[in-house]
């Protein structure tokens, strides 16, 4: 199967530009399950690179004793305790995963997706608590992404020796689970079983703490705009690495901080947009 780069042809062809005359409603309401007492880090990331990435509203769901930080930090967020997952109605797409844990608690947030009929993205701890508690994949009557490191990729499939065998596993079980894998790293490469993606952009900046649940953030705002699975995950992870390549005009591979690449995500569609016109 041949491996398509992941260049600005390709995104041409999947970014859709945002119409003059829309409203919040047109560009969809994510929801986010992210962070915990103390990784309320994931939270905040998660959720601003969400809404950097165009999404029309966001509800975050939160642990009460984070509440006043949150509010503060992204007061363009709305909050909700985990009973909504069990109404999904007002969102279009849910994102999960960030700093959660995985203990009993946060295992309630993945049970409570049984019902769900909303796409996905299962990042870090739901990966692990798929991993751990061995969630019955035909529990997920719903379209979702899989985004693992490798170290996530092998807790839920089984250790691999090679990039090369871990990209085999991920387009077979792409294909078996009929979802889109995300297996992160420096060529960070997508399937869905039948086409297969290799990314061109990012630096070793990204390489820290948090890069990842920013990726989360930036996938669910996709979904939640009526970007298919695929299309989602090709827009993440390429403009999620722009964001990081212009963020070396003012930082080193050393200095940067997924803060930084955040802020530069407004950069990184503009140079997208100009592309187009
Ligand atoms: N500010 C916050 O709130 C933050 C919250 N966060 C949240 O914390 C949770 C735990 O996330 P996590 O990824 O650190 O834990 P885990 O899955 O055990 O992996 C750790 C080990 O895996 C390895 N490894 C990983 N990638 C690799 C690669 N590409 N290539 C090679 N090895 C790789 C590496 O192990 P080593 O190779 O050193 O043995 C690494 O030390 C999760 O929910 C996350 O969202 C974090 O995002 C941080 C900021
Ligand atoms: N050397 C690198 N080059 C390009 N991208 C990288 C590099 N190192 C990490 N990344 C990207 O950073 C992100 C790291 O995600 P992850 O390991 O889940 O981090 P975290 O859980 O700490 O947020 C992934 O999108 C990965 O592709
Ligand atoms: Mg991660």
């Amino acid at each position: 199967m041949e491996v398509v780069k992941l260049d600005l042809n390709c995104i041409k062809n999947t970014y859709k530009k945002r119409p003059c005359d829309s409203h919040k409603g047109t560009h969809g309401h994510a929801l986010l399950i992210a962070g915990s007492t103390d990784k309320m880090g994931a939270t905040i990331i998660a959720s601003r690179a969400c809404l950097r990435s165009g999404v029309g509203l966001l509800t975050v769901v939160f642990y009460p004793e984070n509440k006043s930080v949150l509010f503060n930090s992204i007061p363009e967020a709305m909050y909700a305790n985990s009973c909504v997952i069990s109404d999904s109605s007002p969102y279009q797409a849910i994102g999960i995963g960030p700093g959660i844990g995985v203990d009993e608690v946060s295992l309630q947030y993945i049970y409570e997706l049984y019902e769900n009929k909303l796409p996905v993205i299962f990042d870090a701890d739901a990966l692990n608590l798929i991993a751990k508690y061995k969630i019955d994949w035909k529990k997920f009557n719903f379209r979702f992404v899989l985004t693992p490191h490798l170290k996530e990729f092998d807790r839920l499939f089984g250790e691999h020796d090679s990039e090369s065998e871990r990209r085999t596993t991920a387009i077979q079980k792409a294909k078996d689970l009929n979802c889109v894998i995300v297996l992160k790293g420096h060529k960070t490469f997508i399937t869905d079983g039948i086409h297969t993606f290799e990314n061109t952009t990012g630096n070793s900046g990204l390489a820290k703490g948090g890069s990842g649940d920013a990726l989360t953030g930036m996938i669910t705002s996709f979904l939640a705009q009526g970007y298919t699975t695929l299309e989602s995950a090709i827009l993440g992870v390429y403009l999620h690495g722009l964001a990081a390549d212009i963020t070396l005009q003012t930082q080193s591979e050393e200095s940067m901080l997924i803060t930084d690449v955040i802020e530069n995500i407004g950069l990184a569609f503009k140079s997208l947009n100009s592309e187009i016109q």
